[in-house]
């Protein structure tokens, strides 16, 4: 039979995998699972930060995190949306296989 004996599954080919840490902020932002798009986790991110009211007031695009567990997980005090290439670099640490 022409059986696919591929062991790599459809569903994870391509797939982030974040390590525990950051697994715990997804899940504490509303995510569920293990395996999730760069969108799904950029998306649990934003809204873990809005819900832990991590971003100023004043300059809303500075996240200051020293003081939470993402700032340990990110490595910084503070970071700025601004920034894409440095969030992505901070996030690629956080991933069990390198996606980038
Ligand atoms: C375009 C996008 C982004 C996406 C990727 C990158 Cl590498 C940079 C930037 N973005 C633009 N501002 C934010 C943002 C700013 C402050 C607080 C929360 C989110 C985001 C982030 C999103 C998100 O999914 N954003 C949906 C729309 N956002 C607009 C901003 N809104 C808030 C801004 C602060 C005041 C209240 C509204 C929330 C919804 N996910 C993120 C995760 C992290 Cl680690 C960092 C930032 C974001």
């Amino acid at each position: 039979s022409s059986e696919n004996s591929c062991s790599i599954s459809a569903e994870k080919v391509g797939q982030i995998r974040p390590k525990t840490p950051l697994l715990n902020i997804l899940h504490e932002a509303g995510a569920s699972g293990e395996h999730f798009t760069l969108k799904e986790v950029m998306h649990y991110l934003g809204q873990y930060i809005m819900l832990k009211q991590l971003y100023d007031q004043q300059q809303q695009h500075i996240v200051h995190c020293g003081n939470d567990v993402l700032g340990k997980v990110f490595g910084v005090q503070s970071f700025s949306v601004k920034d894409p290439s440095h969030l992505y670099e901070m996030l690629s640490r956080n991933l069990r296989t390198t996606n980038f």
